[in-house]
């Protein structure tokens, strides 16, 4: 039996890791401000621009950072949903369990609204999809989303801990099938099922 292992990045507490988690806090806090906040936009953005100008200016070329993106511990650093670089990502962070499943624990706040106080549907998805594609990756054998199937059982609320957890449940040649669901509270909020065709794109060099 395989030991549980951490299939995703462990954010640091330094470097670009803590500041992708203070821009998220900004995300978060302009959401809360809106537009009938008191303070100073204008130069609030000034000094966001000013932020944005200093991290271009000392970042390297473009064609490079896909490279290094790409390439060992990168992998699972930039993504949308996990990666401790990606100021969009939650972050989730998924363990692989001895049972072939993986699984992780996340509470999603006001840059992942869609109905009042719950949770976008396109946000279940992109996490369903990805939490598939790391599940298919413990498994042994991955591939690209061909089909993703959602049904929304209940609305997913904001402001509580979520379960994610995807499992492969059959290979038949190319093709992968793996399930998942998005749970609050014990209740299955969003279920998956995919289509992944095993196929992946070459790493840029
Ligand atoms: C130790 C672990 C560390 C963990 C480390 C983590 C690593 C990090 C994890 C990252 C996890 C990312 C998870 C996100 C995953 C994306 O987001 S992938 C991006 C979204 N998907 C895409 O962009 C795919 C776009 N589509 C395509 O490229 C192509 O259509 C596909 C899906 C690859 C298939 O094309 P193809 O390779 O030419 O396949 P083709 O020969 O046409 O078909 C093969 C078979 O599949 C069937 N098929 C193909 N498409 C479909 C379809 N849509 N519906 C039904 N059947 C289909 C065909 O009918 C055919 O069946 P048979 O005739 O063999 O019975």
């Amino acid at each position: 039996m395989t030991a549980p292992q951490e299939l995703t990045a462990d954010p640091h507490q330094d470097g670009v890791d803590a500041a992708v988690t203070a821009a998220r806090r900004v995300i978060e806090s302009l959401l809360r401000a809106g537009s009938g906040s008191t303070a100073e936009m204008g130069r609030i953005a000034d000094q966001l621009n000013s932020v944005a100008d200093n991290l271009d200016e000392h970042a390297p070329a473009m064609n490079q950072r896909m490279v290094d993106m790409w390439a060992g511990e990168g992998t699972t650093r930039h993504d949308p949903v996990t990666g401790p670089e990606n100021a969009i990502a939650p972050p989730l962070q998924l363990i692989g369990q001895s049972d072939g499943s993986v699984r992780g624990v996340l509470t999603l706040g006001l840059p992942y609204q869609g109905p009042p106080g719950h949770v976008h549907g396109g946000i279940s998805a992109l996490i369903l999809d990805h939490t598939l594609g790391v599940a298919n990756h413990w498994a042994g054998v991955s591939g690209m989303t061909a089909e993703l199937t959602l049904r929304y059982h209940r609305p997913t609320p904001l402001f509580e801990p979520l379960t994610i957890t995807g499992v492969q449940t059959g290979v038949d040649g190319r093709k992968i099938r793996t399930s998942g669901a998005v749970t609050a509270g014990g209740e299955v909020c969003v279920s998956a099922e995919g289509l992944f065709i095993a196929k992946h794109l070459p790493r840029p060099r």
